[in-house]
């Protein structure tokens, strides 16, 4: 069983990421999660942060000589910005004084850091956590709830990615399709596996020229307005093999812990399984994927409206999952709040924040999904190795009859 688990806040020393039940065998190396990291830092939108601190990381255990031993492999993400919160954020007891609002050090930043966050952002974590755990600060929540977790998720999804590749041949790809109100025409091209240098270097990981043009244009004037912006991302897995999950109980279906998965991460409000929302408005003769000889006896569907999954395994075709992201919480031009240490109404905490994370949530959910697939083809095929894992999967599809091939 593939299981994962991240520690750590945003603004501690470091995430903390543990993937176990990796088969032996998966050639992976720091310098790939380090570019995986890389890319979810990429994105027209993003505020200050991105740019003055790095993600350092180091594979703490599991991988040997860039290769899967077996064990449960971990992932440290340092933070390079920790020195500054050492003591706001330090695990033992600091003396009181240095956590004074003006702890003499003459820095603004410092008082900042320091003051208790009695402003809760509506549509944040803050006031719903500091009412669950029993804080008058939203200091402990909100870092927990920052998407600065997102890094380790990304680092585990590439363990999961290279699994998937070098077991069945798997690849993903993540773009944006819609900003705000921008969206990406309906027959507009979809990417491929081998795209994804090219959505890298695109300001907003869009594969539709016209569209990201209009992106950042809307991304520029919201930030102007001081407001910010959602939108909506897709991820494609190329070559799943037919029958990850299954349709026996709800559980376990592939369509529900994708759906799972990707609702999992911050700020995403919607999850889409192939046409989804489009499939509930259409007729059932042009809402299913019709079953026509292809080439070379295999069995294929004209068209792949269901994203790939049919009671709940997948299907053969192309995995298709959207997830909607809700606007960033943290308005610049701040929302109204109500202060918990005086009850009066006020403005909601905002120092700094991203005007637009649709980018780098594309990237975030690509690892939701390596994760869940990769989850589900263990499961199917099982294997300590990458090699048996192989051969198991061989073994699976040349056992499928001809004719239902
Ligand atoms: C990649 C990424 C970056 C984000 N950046 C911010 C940010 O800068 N400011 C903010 O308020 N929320 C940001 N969010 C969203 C919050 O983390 C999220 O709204 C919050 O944790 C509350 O969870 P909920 O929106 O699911 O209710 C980001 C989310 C993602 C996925
Ligand atoms: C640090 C990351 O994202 C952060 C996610 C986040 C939030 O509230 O989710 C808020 C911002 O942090 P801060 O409030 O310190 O400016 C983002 O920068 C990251 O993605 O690496």
């Amino acid at each position: 069983m593939l299981r994962w688990l991240t520690a750590g806040e945003s603004h501690g020393p470091a995430l903390v990421g543990v993937l176990e039940g990796l088969p032996a065998g998966v050639q992976v190396t720091t310098e790939d999660i380090r570019q995986a990291l890389a890319r979810r830092r990429l994105g027209h939108g993003r505020g200050a942060r991105m740019k003055f601190e790095q993600d350092e990381v180091r594979i703490l255990g599991g991988v040997r000589h860039g290769v899967s031993m077996g064990g449960p492999v971990a992932v440290e993400i340092g933070n390079s910005e920790w020195p500054k919160w050492e003591t706001v954020m330090s695990a033992d007891p600091v003396p009181p004084e240095s956590l004074l609002v003006d702890a003499g050090t003459g820095d603004e930043r410092e008082v900042a850091r320091n003051r208790p966050l009695t402003r809760p952002r509506p549509g944040h974590a803050d006031l719903v956590g500091m009412q669950k755990y029993d804080l008058r600060d939203a200091r402990p929540v909100l870092e927990r709830a920052s998407a600065r977790e997102t890094a380790a998720r990304v680092a585990l999804g590439t363990l999961a990615a290279a699994l998937l590749e070098q077991v069945a041949g798997v690849r993903l790809v993540s773009h944006v399709v819609a900003i705000g109100p921008v969206a990406v025409p309906d027959n507009a091209p979809v990417p491929g596996p081998d795209d994804v240098a090219a959505l890298d270097a695109d300001p907003v990981r869009c594969f539709d020229a016209a569209s990201s043009s209009a992106m950042v244009a809307e991304i520029d004037q919201c930030q102007k307005d001081g407001d910010t912006l959602g939108g909506v991302v897709e991820v494609l897995a190329y070559g799943v093999p037919p029958g990850l999950g299954s349709h026996v109980s709800g559980d376990r279906r592939l369509d529900s812990r994708l759906a799972g998965a990707v609702m999992g991460i911050q700020a995403v409000k919607g999850v889409e399984i192939g046409d989804g929302f489009r499939t509930a408005a259409r007729r059932g003769s042009a809402a299913h994927d019709e079953i026509v000889p292809g080439p070379g006896d295999r069995l294929r569907r004209a068209t792949n409206r269901a994203g790939g999954t049919e009671g709940g395994m997948s299907n053969g075709e192309v995995v298709r999952v959207r997830a909607a992201m809700k606007p960033i919480s943290t308005v610049p031009r701040a929302l109204a709040t109500v202060d918990i240490t005086t009850g009066e109404p006020a403005k909601a905490i905002h120092q700094r924040s991203d005007v637009c994370a649709v980018p780098p949530a594309a990237v975030v959910a690509e690892a939701m999904v390596a994760l869940v697939l990769a989850q589900a083809l263990l499961e199917k095929v099982g294997g300590d190795s990458v090699t048996e894992s192989a051969r198991n999967l061989r073994g699976y599809l040349e056992a499928i009859p001809e004719h239902l091939r």
